[in-house]
């Protein structure tokens, strides 16, 4: 079966420079590929390219063996669904409100109250339900951000009953959220990818990534460097080859790093599992 998206070749240059040089990938179903790599490595491009906001100046993006360049846009809304860096709003929009974003081109045809249903699931779902009424503007920035990837939600679940097969992109959702939220919102990622979507997540902890990841793809200078199982690639040659950093030479004690590389991978899968679920107190 074709995967829900695949990259061959993709090349994306500014100025003459490849800021992603001929990548290939495949997101397949039930999967989670999470991509890691420096400041600048073109993570970030690469998901804009997946994603249909940026159009590659050679190689070829698919969905389900569709051209994703012939595809139109609200065929593109209901098989992916994108949570970016930065989510600025010029307008003093409520939480529910930004949430509901994300059924703006998708879920039409649903009713009043399934579309209901659909925003307060996202936003449970995104520990961010007892918010609902507040304004985005005046939340913390792991707040805002959890709106966020309940608006991503939103539109992954209304798309569905359009097209089964879809994916979720995320860049960087962790970035501004505690320990819990961190660990919640790729459980909440992890259950996505096991009721069959493709889920793709970039993200700079090295640790969470190996703890989560199917698929750990490493990116550098624009490249795949690596790609494959996190206990399989990484390894301290590699993390000093793409990051610069000699994991021997760390201050930090190993037995204070909790699931420390490889390891995380085979430890995680034991822990009892964060939920959003439960009221959070904040
Ligand atoms: N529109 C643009 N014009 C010129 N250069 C760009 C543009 N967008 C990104 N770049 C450059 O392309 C490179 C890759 O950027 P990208 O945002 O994809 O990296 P990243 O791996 O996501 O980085 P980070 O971890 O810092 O978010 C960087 O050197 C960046 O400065």
């Amino acid at each position: 079966m074709s995967a829900i998206i695949e990259a061959r070749g993709v090349t994306f240059r500014v100025d003459g420079r490849a800021l992603v040089d001929q990548a290939d990938l495949r997101l397949e179903s039930g999967r989670l590929t999470i991509v890691i790599g420096p400041n600048g490595a073109g993570k970030s491009t690469l998901l804009s390219l997946l994603a249909g906001a940026a159009t590659a100046h050679a190689g070829e993006i698919s969905y389900c063996g569709e051209r994703l360049d012939r595809l139109p846009p609200w065929r593109i809304a209901n098989r992916r669904a994108v949570m970016t860096q930065s989510a600025r709003l010029a307008f003093p929009f409520t939480v529910h409100e930004v949430a509901s974003l994300g059924l703006d081109i998708v879920g039409r045809a649903s009713s009043r109250q399934q579309r209901r249903d659909i925003v307060a699931r996202s936003l449970a779902a995104a520990d961010a339900l007892h918010l609902c009424e507040r304004e985005y503007s005046g939340l913390s920035g792991g707040e805002q951000q959890r709106v966020q990837f309940a608006r991503a939600l939103c539109q992954l679940f209304a798309g569905r009953s359009v097209d089964a097969r879809q994916a979720l992109l995320l860049d960087e959702p962790i970035a501004s959220l505690d320990l819990r939220h961190q660990l919640a919102l790729m459980d909440a990622a992890r259950d996505i990818a096991d009721a069959g979507a493709a889920v793709f997540v970039v993200l700079h902890d090295l640790n969470i990534a190996a703890a989560y990841a199917d698929e750990l793809v490493v990116m550098s200078g624009g490249r795949i460097m690596a790609a494959g199982r996190p206990g399989e690639i990484l390894s301290d040659s590699l993390v000093a080859s793409v990051f610069g950093v000699d994991l021997q030479l760390s201050a930090v004690p190993p037995s204070s790093l909790p699931f420390l590389l490889p390891h995380g991978y085979a430890r995680r899968r034991d822990w009892s599992r964060t939920r959003f679920r439960e009221p959070m107190g904040n």
